[in-house]
């Protein structure tokens, strides 16, 4: 990709953004993906420079960790916290009422845990994740405990759902989440009811968590481009 690639600018900007909304003494969850990788990115260079003093990050995933030890953010864990007062994330799909599909990097049980427990969840996409209705444009990813596979499968196929297993890029089988599991995505004609369908699936005993963030989210930055020029708009 080159520097000039829009959709790279687009994420480059709003995760910057993000990442200026952060005050000092924060404790701040971090998500995953490559527009949160920006965020982190700006997050270390604020503290360099001095601008932000004494913060704590809560990792979503193995990769975010990794970006934060890179970047000199200092992590804590749950256990060792009583609050979060804000947390950063990506998403995939965002429909007009702030309702997330998040797990396009198989993260999405640890980010709805550290996303949910902050006091504000900041979600950070470029124009193109904005959608009129969930599961458009991406399938809903659903970790699933390795043993459970095809009953819960078949569960989703009868929910009317077409599941399928994700498999690995460079690695031979399917993906593996931080948590020792498999993730199916799955395509859903239409879903009408994020709410319904969130708790449905969680209940199919074998699903850990799906990606159906709803009512999470409390502001929404999008990247866009205009006139040829990066903008930032605000959905809250
Ligand atoms: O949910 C996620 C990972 O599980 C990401 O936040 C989501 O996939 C967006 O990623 P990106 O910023 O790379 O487009």
């Amino acid at each position: 990709m080159s520097e000039q690639d829009p959709v790279k600018l687009m994420k480059q900007q709003v995760g910057k953004a993000a990442a200026d909304r952060v005050k000092s003494g924060s404790i701040v969850g971090l998500g995953t993906g490559s527009t949160t990788a920006y965020t982190l990115q700006y997050l270390g260079e604020r503290l360099q420079s001095g601008e932000l003093k004494d913060i704590k990050g809560v990792p979503t995933s193995f990769q975010s960790s990794v970006l934060a030890k890179q970047y000199g953010i200092p992590l804590v864990t749950l256990d060792e916290i009583d609050h979060m007062d804000i947390a950063i994330d990506g998403a995939d799909e965002v429909d007009p009422n702030k309702n997330l599909i998040k797990g396009g990097g198989a993260a999405h049980t640890r980010e709805k845990i550290v996303d949910s427990l902050a006091d504000q969840l900041i979600v950070v996409v470029d124009s193109s994740k904005l959608v009129d209705k969930l599961g458009s444009t991406f399938l809903l990813p659903v970790e699933v405990i390795p043993l459970a596979i095809t009953p819960v499968m078949n569960k989703i196929e009868k929910l009317g759902g077409k599941p399928t297993l994700r498999m690995g890029v460079k690695k031979a089988g399917p993906v593996i989440t931080d948590q020792g599991n498999m993730v199916i995505d799955v395509k859903f004609d239409s879903i009408d009811n994020p709410a319904e369908l969130e708790k449905t699936l969680n209940n199919i005993p074998g699903v850990l968590e799906n990606g159906l963030f709803v009512g999470v989210a409390d502001v929404i930055l999008v990247g866009e481009i205009k006139d040829g020029k990066p903008l930032i708009r605000e959905i809250s």
